[in-house]
């Protein structure tokens, strides 16, 4: 049976702008654009999976706020449960550990890159909310 991978993302704003970033060459989804944040450990909540993945792939400290939408994405590698948190950057700089580069954009420019298919719902939901 395909593997079934709980994952948590962050959505990061700041000034109005959200922190999109671009998986690098090397990732599974290569060069697609997702929310940083990684698969859910055992015993852990999603909150601390996504302080600890922000801080392994960023170096940052966020403050994980509330909830925006779990949907469930069938790619052919996995099923991926993605749930996504608007989240608050305390730490003034980031440092990318593992993703090609970042983007802030307005909610509405969000359409102009090339998410990851399991996050065009968490996509759409924030273009609605903004
Ligand atoms: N982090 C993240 N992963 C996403 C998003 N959308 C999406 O399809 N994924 C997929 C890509 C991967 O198959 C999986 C998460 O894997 P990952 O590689 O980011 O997580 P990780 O750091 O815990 O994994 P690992 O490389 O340590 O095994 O979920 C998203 O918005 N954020």
């Amino acid at each position: 049976m395909k593997k079934y991978i709980k994952v948590v993302g962050a959505i990061i704003l700041k000034n109005d702008k959200i922190l999109c970033a671009q998986r690098s060459e090397s990732m599974s989804l290569p060069l697609l654009w997702e929310f940083p944040g990684g698969k859910i450990e055992l015993d852990e909540s999603p909150e601390d999976a996504l302080v600890r993945e922000l801080k392994e792939e960023m170096n940052c400290d966020i403050e994980v706020l509330d909830k925006v939408v779990t949907t469930v994405h069938e790619y052919d590698f996995a099923t991926i449960e993605l749930t996504t948190f608007y989240s608050r950057l305390i730490s003034d700089s980031i440092n990318l550990a593992e993703h090609k580069q970042i983007k802030w954009l307005s909610a509405h420019e969000l359409h102009l890159l090339e998410w990851a298919p399991a996050d065009i719902p968490a996509v759409k939901k924030i273009m609605e909310n903004a």
